[in-house]
């Protein structure tokens, strides 16, 4: 068997892999990184950037449907094939422009998914591979579901590549995912139905906000099942008998597609991990401070795949770097994880920063909690959107914001703001002290806190 040698070998090209690749070449290390699908991973091909760039055009058609009677006169609508084909734009070069720039750094470059052999040995199709580092950087993937006919369900990515987009669509799980794409679909044209094996949508949000998202949601036409057992799903011509229990009471739906937007969970199948002496759990594979594998010293792993993960691409980043920091210079930079900020991208966005009210009331002796519903606000109010609500979360003692929940047009934006003052530790007197632009939603900061 053909035998090669690397000081870094890279399984993954997501952001949290090519960071590390890419620290470790430019350190003059010699490098290989792996991929089994596109390179670039999920964000760039088929998560956070091609659904924002859907998302474009159902901000255009939710802006105008909120004006209709307020200047604008037209209904617009959304064509689905164009729409696709922008973007495309964005998608399409992805890989190409991935594996140039890891190649144009001296990376080798591999195109299957490798089998662990021993701690320090992998293989590669018909090659044999070691390295004096291993970096699993594989991400997440769906969760499987069991239930007959599972083979049916589509997932994420499909969603993102529909060449039409069909009349009735069902979503299982009413995370992230199901929300997000459940929105766009609708403001597309689709019926859309959303299951949850909850009780509410989103529930790690704030549960005010997300019952208004859930009650505007529904005027949009999304029709929201909740306590789901799915049971079957069956081909019936061009449709899908999809069967479910709602507390032991049998029922079903017709439906064109059914998505499984029931969770992701870290990539770790097929790697052989037991052979490569590699401890992982449900949460992803079990590191240190340093990212490194509690149980084999030669490996590290980074981005959603880490038991660290907080599976934004953000985040993934973040432990790219560390990871690299450690690769290169020894175990010297833990990751210390700052505020995190993070948003649903329905319209209006869910955004949130910091404690739940729930969890400031019991780490704090005494909080302020400003929570408003304002659609009364000059900002909602020039654009007629229909929802604009805050709940703003501080330490009665220091005066310092513990907690920032927004939903509204633009809340993921704003966000940012709450996230950069409480990583500065500021005070709502801080933020009030602060010149804003006016009139921006940022300016509407001072008012909540
Ligand atoms: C639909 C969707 C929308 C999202 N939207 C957002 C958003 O708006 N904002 C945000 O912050 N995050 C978002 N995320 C999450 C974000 O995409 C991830 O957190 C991020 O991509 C993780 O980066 P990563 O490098 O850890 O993994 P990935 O980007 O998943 O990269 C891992 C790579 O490893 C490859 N791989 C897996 N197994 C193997 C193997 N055995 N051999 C070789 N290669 C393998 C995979 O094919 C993949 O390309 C979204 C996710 C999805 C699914
Ligand atoms: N805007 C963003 O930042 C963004 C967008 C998409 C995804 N992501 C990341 O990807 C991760 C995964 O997102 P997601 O939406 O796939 O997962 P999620 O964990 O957000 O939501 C999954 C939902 O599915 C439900 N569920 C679980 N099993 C079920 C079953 N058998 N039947 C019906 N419902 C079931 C859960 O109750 C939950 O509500 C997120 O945690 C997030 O970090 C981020």
């Amino acid at each position: 068997m053909d035998s090669k040698k690397f000081d870094v070998f890279v399984i993954g090209s997501g952001i949290a892999g090519q960071t590390v690749a890419k620290a470790c070449a430019e350190a003059g290390k010699k490098v290989a990184i792996t991929e089994k699908r596109a390179f670039g991973g999920t964000c760039a091909n088929r998560g956070c950037d091609p659904k924002k760039v859907l998302l474009g055009a159902t901000e255009a058609v939710e802006q105008a449907n909120n004006l209709k009677q307020k200047g604008i006169v037209k209904a617009i609508s959304i064509n689905w094939k164009k729409l696709q084909k922008f973007k495309t734009e964005f998608t399409g070069p992805v890989p190409e422009s991935t594996k140039k720039k890891l190649s144009d750094l001296g990376i080798t470059l591999f195109h299957e998914s490798p089998k662990f052999i021993d701690e320090k040995t992998l293989t590669i199709g018909k090659k044999k591979v070691t390295a004096k580092v291993i970096v699993i950087a594989t991400g997440y993937e769906p969760r499987k579901l069991l239930f007959t006919g599972n083979k049916y369900l589509q997932e994420s990515g499909d969603f993102l590549m529909l060449k039409k987009l069909p009349k009735r669509i069902t979503f299982l799980g009413a995370g992230y995912v199901g929300m997000e794409f459940a929105h766009m679909a609708a403001r597309a044209g689709s019926k859309v139905v959303v299951m949850d094996s909850g009780d509410s949508i989103l529930h790690p949000f704030d549960i005010d906000l997300t019952k208004e998202l859930k009650d505007y949601s529904e005027k949009l036409g999304i029709r929201f099942i909740f306590n789901v057992n799915p049971v079957a799903i069956k081909k019936k011509g061009k449709k899908y008998k999809f069967s479910y229990t709602v507390n032991e009471s049998q029922k079903s739906i017709k439906t064109n597609l059914v998505f499984n937007t029931a969770g992701r969970v870290p990539a770790l199948s097929g790697l052989d991990l037991e052979k490569g002496n590699v401890i992982f759990d449900e949460q992803g594979i079990t590191t240190n401070a340093f990212l490194q594998s509690t149980s084999n010293s030669r490996v590290y792993a980074c981005g959603d795949v880490s038991d660290k993960n907080l599976p934004l691409t953000p985040l993934s980043g973040r432990q790219g770097y560390v990871a690299s920091e450690n690769i290169l210079n020894g175990n010297t930079k833990s990751l210390d994880v700052p505020v995190i900020p993070s948003v649903v991208f329905t319209l209006p966005n869910l955004a949130s920063v910091g404690y739940s009210e729930e969890e400031a009331r019991s780490r704090y002796k005494n909080v302020i909690v400003n929570y408003k519903v304002v659609p009364n606000w000059f900002n909602a109010k020039r654009i007629n959107a229909p929802l604009y609500t805050y709940k703003i979360i501080m330490n009665k003692r220091t005066g310092e914001v513990v907690g920032a929940h927004l939903l509204g047009p633009n809340a993921g934006e704003t966000i940012n703001i709450f996230a950069m003052a409480m990583n500065q530790k500021m005070t709502g007197d801080d933020l009030q002290r602060t010149i804003f632009t006016y009139p921006s939603w940022a300016n509407d900061i001072k008012s909540m806190v």
